[in-house]
């Protein structure tokens, strides 16, 4: 056996093992959701990159001011409406998110629009410097409002047409200068729509990871339910098993003592058995005592009612039915009502030295007569159980408050 053989299964898939196309469209509802996501993100950003674009504008007409401050009384309107643009943007953003991208586009171009006319348009040393904030509004998109690849592309697209026609069409500077403001706004709107697009990408896949993983916590939560129902399972009779029964009881048990909400105010347990369960498998063979075992054991299943209640086989021929919330005068209604459904089943039973049919013994304690823990109870409930079998069978018996083992008699 190769070294690979004896490896563990990493066949588990995580986000890399999901094809992404070029254009990352995810599949499904995945899409709706990621964009959701990513609009949250951006809204939550937004007032701080809106304050620092506020910030960078601030600067330049400081900076413009000190080289030229006769221009101020021509960039102003200009700049005001970039201004109100961002401020409105943050504030419809909020009242309206399902627009969040579209408006963050609509404030890029309200601030590189603005900057393309000024630089067409105004005579000033630091021209050009207006198409630089135009860039820099390109590039707010992929750092600081971060949109999709879907959005921003298009959107980079119209502010470098815009320039490149503004500087065709009006010639504010010569060819050269023009060619590299244009050079530089290029390629710099391709080095940050790359690194927009790998980003995005990284974030794609983050996404495809956490929804799997999500997917595989709930199918191993599942998983895990439907092992821990099997493996407390009785799997011939259908009751729960004796691991299953120790843990309920304890539970049931723990809630009443520290009465917790919903948890019974006493609890009854029933220990049965089958009566001459032995003679019947020597008589019938093993695989009808099977059979017998089963329809014996649907019968306290149909009858209890409350979610604290259940069946449980205690071992062999031998079931423990626990009733939460039931006092031992009521457990005593429903075990002999459980005896007599039995009886009536009219499974016949040759080999049975007390009847001709397959009978069941049955022994009662409560922790209203005085048991208060898991053991206790149990080993009450078989002393009862060990006296109804001394007192002929077919019949009930008890531990009573007092402690003392009483057979209740048959009625006739
Ligand atoms: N068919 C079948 N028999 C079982 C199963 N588990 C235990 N038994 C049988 O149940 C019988 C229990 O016999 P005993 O403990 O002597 O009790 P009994 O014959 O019922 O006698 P009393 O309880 O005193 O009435 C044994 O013969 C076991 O083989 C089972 O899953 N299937």
């Amino acid at each position: 056996m190769n070294s690979t053989d004896s490896s563990p299964n990493t066949s588990l898939p995580d986000g890399r093992d999901l094809p992404l196309p070029w254009h990352l469209t995810l599949p499904g509802d995945l899409e709706p959701r990621l964009r959701g996501q990513l609009r949250a993100d951006a809204l939550r950003q937004l007032p701080w990159a809106s304050a620092l674009m506020l910030l960078v504008m601030g600067t330049a007409t400081l900076v413009e001011y000190w080289v030229d401050s006769s221009a101020l009384a021509e960039l102003w309107r200009p700049r005001l409406v970039a201004v109100l643009g961002i401020v409105g943007v943050l504030m419809v953003a909020q009242r309206m998110p399902r627009l969040t991208h579209l408006l963050l586009c609509a404030a890029a171009l309200c601030v590189a629009l603005p900057h393309i006319y000024l630089g067409t348009v105004i005579d000033h040393p630091l021209a050009q410097t207006y198409f630089y904030l135009a860039f820099l509004a390109i590039l707010s998109l992929s750092t600081l409002y971060r949109v999709p690849m879907s959005w921003a592309l298009p959107t980079t697209l119209l502010i470098l047409a815009a320039s490149a026609g503004a500087l065709w069409q009006f010639q504010p500077l010569d060819a050269r200068a023009s060619a590299v403001v244009l050079a530089v706004m290029a390629c710099g709107s391709l080095m940050s729509l790359t690194g927009l697009y790998v980003m995005e990408r990284l974030q794609r896949r983050f996404f495809l990871s956490e929804q799997l993983l999500f997917l595989h916590r709930s199918e191993l939560h599942e998983a895990n339910q439907t092992l821990a129902s099997e493996a407390s399972e009785d799997s011939l009779t259908g009751t729960i098993n004796r691991r299953g029964l120790d843990s309920r009881l304890a539970k049931l048990l723990h809630g009443m003592q520290y009465q917790s909400r919903g948890a019974p105010d006493s609890i009854s347990v029933l220990i049965f058995d089958i009566d001459y369960f032995k003679q019947y498998n020597d008589t019938y063979g093993h695989q009808q005592g099977d059979e017998c075992l089963k329809a014996i054991a649907s019968v306290p299943k149909t009858m209890v009612q409350r979610s604290t209640d259940f069946v449980a086989r205690y071992g062999g021929e031998e079931f423990v039915v626990v009733l939460g919330g039931t006092r031992l005068a009521d457990a005593l209604v429903f075990a002999e009502r459980m005896r007599a459904r039995v009886e009536q089943l009219g499974i016949p039973h040759l080999g049975s030295r007390s009847n001709s049919v397959v009978t069941i013994s049955i022994g009662v304690a409560s922790t209203s007569g005085g048991a208060h823990d898991a053991d206790k109870l149990i080993q009450q409930a078989d002393a009862a159980l060990y006296e109804a079998k001394a007192g002929g069978r077919n019949c009930v018996a008890s531990v009573n408050s007092d402690g003392a083992l009483r057979v209740l008699r048959r009625s006739a």
